[in-house]
């Protein structure tokens, strides 16, 4: 016999919310995802009426249910923002350039401006090239350091107020179990915090802080959105795969786990007296960063000057941990 919904009762269920585990019809799954980003937007207060807002844009499914979702809640609770579609073109042939056509499409279908820009304009460098150089190793470092200055190079272009991103809950979740696995206390703290860069730099935030990535697909599927579906073709050795493996099996036996790994990140805090870098701006490019110098110039330096492992080799920063590990082992030595 057909399941009916457990919301109306009326409708028959058409899927079992992954997060909660409730039979739903589609209208009400619709309403319950978008309630619940609606919530998590207004708990944090995320906006300010007039607030001028890009989001990022990749055309994969988290961005494109964000960008339609951003514009659907801006006009049903009259957030009064105004949205942008913000781009960057890595220069990855066989991916990139078909999902930026998916992003044309978007802003044709939502109506929204678009802004793209390109590793190659801002770096002189595109992803293709650089993995020529460098290989399928370390090049997501690459890729992901120079996006995140690339976002903030356009927002300052496009001067807006804000960023909004598609990270959901299982990245989140992945990010915390990585931090932890590195060891990277500075970023597990700041991993979890639905704003981040409020110090100087443009506010970067995820309304899908707690959404799950089952649900945006699902929430995808239903609603037919145009998104564009493949993986990056340079990724297959990224860490954060393991990560990913690792969270799902977790979520399979126990869907909560997502959000109580996030719920952990959060309740984790730095003993006092632990020196956290501090973000100030990059003294060649003037951007954010903790370092004198940034890591997007860094690494520039380093393709630049056919050195690409300048900044991200392991020996040094193996080093650096035993070090820090051996200093830490004497201080405690000294106290006993
Ligand atoms: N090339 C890009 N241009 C603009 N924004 C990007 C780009 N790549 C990633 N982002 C932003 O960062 C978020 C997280 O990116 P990530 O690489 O983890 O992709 P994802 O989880 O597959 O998300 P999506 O499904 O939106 O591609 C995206 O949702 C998007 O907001």
């Amino acid at each position: 016999m057909p399941v009916k919904c457990t919301r109306c009762c009326v409708k028959v269920a058409v899927l079992k919310r992954p997060k909660t585990s409730d039979a739903l019809c589609k209208e009400c799954f619709f309403w319950a995802f978008e309630t619940e980003v609606h919530e998590t937007i207004t708990r944090a207060k995320l906006f300010k009426p007039g607030e001028y807002v890009a989001i990022a844009a990749s055309g994969g499914k988290d961005s494109t249910v964000l960008a339609y979702i951003m514009k659907l809640l801006n006009e049903r609770y009259n957030y009064g923002l105004k949205l942008v579609l913000l781009s960057v073109d890595e220069g990855i042939t066989g991916y990139r350039d078909d999902s930026l056509e998916t992003v044309k499409r978007n802003q044709q279908q939502y109506e929204l401006p678009l802004k793209i820009l390109s590793y190659e304009e801002l770096y002189g460098w595109t992803m293709d090239a650089i993995v020529r150089q460098i290989g399928l190793k370390s090049n997501c470092t690459f890729c992901g350091v120079f996006r995140r200055q690339a976002l903030d190079r356009g927002a300052v272009l496009l001067e807006v107020n804000k960023i909004v991103t598609g990270h959901n809950a299982d990245d989140i979740a992945e990010t915390v179990l990585m931090n932890i696995l590195r060891g990277d206390i500075a970023r597990l703290q700041r991993c979890t915090l639905i704003t981040t860069g409020t110090e100087g730099a443009i506010p970067r935030s995820k309304p899908f802080k707690y959404t799950y990535e089952k649900e945006i697909v699902m929430y995808a599927y239903f609603k037919k959105l145009d998104y564009f579906s493949t993986e990056c073709i340079y990724s297959p050795n990224a860490y954060r795969g393991h990560a990913r493996a690792y969270l799902k099996d977790l979520e399979s036996v126990r869907p909560s786990a997502i959000l109580d790994i996030i719920h952990s990140g959060e309740c984790m805090s730095v003993k006092d007296g632990i020196k956290l870098p501090t973000q100030g701006l990059c003294t060649r490019c003037g951007y954010i960063s903790s370092q004198e110098v940034c890591k997007a110039c860094v690494m520039l330096e380093g393709l630049n000057k056919g050195l690409p492992k300048l900044g991200i080799g392991k020996s040094s920063k193996v080093k650096r941990r035993v070090e820090s590990l051996c200093k830490d082992a004497s201080k405690e030595e000294e106290s006993c």
